[in-house]
């Protein structure tokens, strides 16, 4: 009997979902060579499923992702566990509600990083779906919890599903690894499109009362 046995059938269809998630990262142009990481909390159990580190987004599967404890300890798996492993377990130990964590190097909100600049929320997608400014979060190495516990501070108290981590990149959260995605996609979009806003002269914020209006309906009402 292995901590594996209870759960087998879950982490088995995780497997796929994390695995056919790093091709959202690719379609929408967020990663380059064999950056960025997907990765999904196990329900029931501390574990996660997370990509391979260092493996060709065209090699993988769901053989090749890795199932790991929520410090990173390797527990299924024939590759090493993603370099930003720690982080994301890091995310999961303090934010229970979170089910998904994505990480990218995608250039417009990368580009924000560098600068350690939010992205204000002057555009009605940034209220739907960040409910304020996209906030940043500390510089932190890579390879142990730093960026979790980076990550962890600047979303705790926040309606943000994103962060931009300090001349690194964004990480988003979500409470499956879709929603994740999701955000990840969302955020490189208006990223993009306030940078060349900016090129255009001012970009004034939307005011507080219309952000929470913006937010509300978006996350209770928009949709099927
Ligand atoms: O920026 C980083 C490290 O934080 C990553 O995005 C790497 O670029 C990809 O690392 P692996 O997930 O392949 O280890």
């Amino acid at each position: 009997m292995t901590v594996l046995d209870d759960v087998a059938t879950t982490v088995g269809e995780l497997r796929r979902t994390v695995s056919d998630l790093h091709s959202q990262l690719t379609k929408y142009g967020l990663v380059i060579w064999t950056a960025g990481n997907v990765s999904a909390r196990v329900p029931g159990a501390d574990l996660m499923v997370i990509k391979p580190s260092g493996v060709d987004y065209d090699e993988l599967t769901p053989e090749s992702m890795v199932v790991t404890d929520l410090h990173g300890t390797l527990v299924d798996g024939e590759h090493a566990p993603s370099s930003d492993t720690a982080a994301h377990g890091y995310v999961y130990r303090h934010m229970p509600q979170v089910g998904g964590v994505v990480h990218t190097h995608s250039t417009y909100a990368t580009a924000w990083a560098a600068r350690s600049e939010p992205i204000p929320c002057a555009l009605t997608m940034i209220g739907d779906e960040f409910g304020g400014e996209v906030p940043v979060g500390p510089f932190a190495l890579i390879g142990d919890d730093s960026i979790g516990r980076g990550i962890v501070e600047t979303l705790r108290d926040s309606r943000s599903p994103a962060v931009l981590m300090a001349q690194h990149g964004p990480f988003t959260i979500g409470k499956d690894a879709w929603a994740a995605v999701k955000a990840a996609v969302m955020v490189e979009d208006v990223a993009r499109t306030v940078h060349i806003a900016r090129q255009l002269g001012d970009v004034p914020p939307i005011g507080q009362a219309d952000v929470d209006k913006l937010y509300d309906r978006y996350q209770n009402v928009y949709g099927q």
